[in-house]
């Protein structure tokens, strides 16, 4: 059976005014039915372009390169009418700061079925309400909600929302793009739970993009590490997030939220420097000028993505050397 996303060898480079800007740089993934992928990394490693253009959303100052396949059909290619059904069917994103985009004018229940309405014209206006009190039931609000505006809502009452809306739809795939990081951390591991569990009810995948690493491995199978635009470590969440083979991915572990500093979300403890800078090419391996275990061999050759142990890879010239 093919999977339901398989990403291979995406590369996304955007024309900028200083230059062409690689923002993405090779990277390959697979989602399965009732599967929820993490992906992982700092600000600016790609995690929102890599998202966007799995929907085929980046913008047009994009260069994009690679294939998205959606069961098997290419979404970087395929026509237009083709590409419409597989973004409201077929996929749907929750997007990073959606908080903010429900419409504060109208009653949350009438923007839940926007999506069915306009998707799914010959809906009558009874399902369409039944399907509405059916989704709010699976986001845990009760029915009476439908008739809620948005700013009667708590931040993870409205997030419940915008998960109801992107679900309308049945789709197979969901793309949830830092779905939580504005909520506080209790709310946020009720939220992703609440995704993750429907996601396998439903038996639809999941891809859950976040910097943070922590509320990931609670909620996903398999997480992915992204460092400057390339897939450092994959492997199941428990393991990447306990054991990590890459020094990255161990440094991304060991850095949780300290209350009160929103900006320690960003940066894992103890990793001195910054990412390199996406418009310039980087010898070797992206991560050496900020590893402790980097050799000359880092600094001149990059290191390929491969197994080290039973489905778990990673791109490091230094595992299992003492
Ligand atoms: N439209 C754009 N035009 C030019 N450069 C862009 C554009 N969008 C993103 N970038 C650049 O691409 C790189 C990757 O950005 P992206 O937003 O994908 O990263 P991210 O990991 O999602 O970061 P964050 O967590 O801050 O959203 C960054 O250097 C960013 O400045």
């Amino acid at each position: 059976m093919s999977d339901l996303l398989h990403v291979r060898d995406l590369h996304v480079t955007y024309r900028t005014d200083e230059g062409p800007l690689s923002a993405v740089r090779g990277i390959d993934l697979r989602v399965g039915r009732g599967e929820v992928l993490g992906i992982a990394g700092e600000s600016g490693c790609g995690k929102s372009t890599l998202a966007s253009t799995v929907l085929r959303l980046q913008p047009a100052s994009a260069d994009v390169t690679g294939a998205v396949l959606f069961d098997g059909a290419d979404v970087l290619t395929m026509r237009w009418g083709d590409l419409r059904a597989v973004r409201w069917a077929g996929a749907s994103i929750v997007f990073q700061g959606a908080l903010h985009s429900l419409n504060p004018v109208r009653r949350v229940g009438v923007q839940i079925g926007e999506p069915i309405r306009v998707h799914e014209p010959e809906v009558g206006d009874d399902e369409v309400d039944a399907r509405v009190t059916d989704l709010l039931e699976q986001v845990g609000l009760p029915a009476a909600r439908a008739a809620a505006y948005p700013h009667q809502l708590s931040g993870g009452q409205r997030q419940r929302v915008m998960i109801a809306m992107a679900l309308a739809c049945r789709p197979d795939l969901v793309v949830a793009d830092e779905p939580t990081t504005a909520l506080d951390v209790m709310v946020q591991a009720q939220v992703l739970d609440l995704l993750s569990g429907l996601v396998r009810d439903l038996g639809v995948g999941m891809v859950v993009i976040s910097h943070d690493l922590s509320v990931l491995a609670d909620v996903c199978d398999r997480i992915a590490v992204m460092y400057a635009g390339r897939v450092v470590e994959q492997g199941p969440a428990d393991e990447v997030f306990g054991r990590a083979l890459h020094p990255y991915a161990a440094a991304l572990s060991a850095a949780f939220p300290r209350v009160g500093d929103p900006a320690s979300r960003y940066a894992p403890a103890g990793l001195p420097g910054d990412p390199p800078d996406p418009r310039e090419s980087v010898a070797g391996c992206s991560f050496a000028p900020r590893c402790a275990r980097a050799v000359e061999r880092c600094r001149s050759e990059e290191p390929p993505l491969e197994e080290h142990l039973p489905g778990r890879t990673a791109a490091c010239w230094r595992i299992g050397e003492p």
